[in-house]
């Protein structure tokens, strides 16, 4: 039987009391690839954001990677963190930092201290994205989608269960949306399990995949030809 990473069942997605998408059902399992489509304003970033706590699950059920989000307390965002990848479309990279040193930044703040483990790590995640010799380039020095390779360089340093990325390709002109969705497609090839929230329907037919759409406060699954 196939392992869920996340499931919803009844929920509703809220931002404060305005009720953005309800009797949400929705099943990722371990090694999926999942669009989430749907026009502006629908709740796709509400949807992700509740999934990573930044909006609280005050109705129906939600699991995701051992977490239950109705109960989940602030203290546990930041391990339930730690188990997804996060992938945003403004990319998030501390500007102050080398690639290299971005990277750092988050394996100390969770928690890794062997030096060689550490080394290890980076350059495995940066060979991951085709980023491997630029770890000494600062953001600034890097195009948009380079930028984007180094977040996902990010999001993968923990081995996360879940890949969660919100519109990773929104600041990125379309040739360079291939190549960044090429890194994404490599990595599901390797096993991770993505949920890629997204308005670009060119992507979508060029790597057709199991879609869901958010469409009149509802979410449900579509049939490529008619999204
Ligand atoms: N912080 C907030 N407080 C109240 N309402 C919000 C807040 N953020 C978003 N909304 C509302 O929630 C609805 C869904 O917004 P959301 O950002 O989730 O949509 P989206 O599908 O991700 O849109 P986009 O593609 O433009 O990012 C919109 O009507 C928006 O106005």
């Amino acid at each position: 039987m196939s392992e869920t990473v996340l499931e919803l069942k009844n929920a509703a997605i809220y931002q404060r009391e305005a009720l953005i998408l309800s009797d949400v059902d929705v099943t990722v399992n371990k090694g999926d690839f999942v669009y989430l489509i749907g026009k502006t304003g629908t709740g796709k970033s509400s949807f992700m954001k509740t999934l990573y706590g930044d909006l609280p699950l005050t109705e129906g059920e939600g699991h995701i990677v051992d977490y239950n989000l109705r109960t989940l307390k602030e203290k546990d965002i930041p391990f339930l963190r730690r188990k997804l990848g996060v992938v945003f479309q403004d990319f998030k990279l501390l500007t102050d930092r080398n690639v290299k040193e971005n990277l750092l930044f988050v394996l100390k703040a969770t928690g890794w201290k062997d030096k060689t483990a550490i080394e290890h790590k980076i350059d495995e995640v940066l060979k991951k994205v085709g980023m491997n010799t630029k770890g000494f380039k600062f953001p600034y020095q890097l195009s948009g989608g380079e930028q984007q390779r180094v977040a996902i360089a990010r999001a993968l340093l923990n081995d996360p269960e879940l890949i969660l990325a919100d519109e990773p390709t929104g600041n990125l002109d379309p040739q360079t949306s291939v190549e960044v969705m090429e890194v994404l497609q490599e990595i599901s090839r390797n096993g991770n399990t993505i949920l890629m929230a997204t308005h670009d329907y060119a992507l979508l037919l060029k790597y057709p995949s199991k879609t869901l759409k958010c469409d009149g406060q509802r979410v449900f699954e579509v049939v490529q030809k008619s999204v």
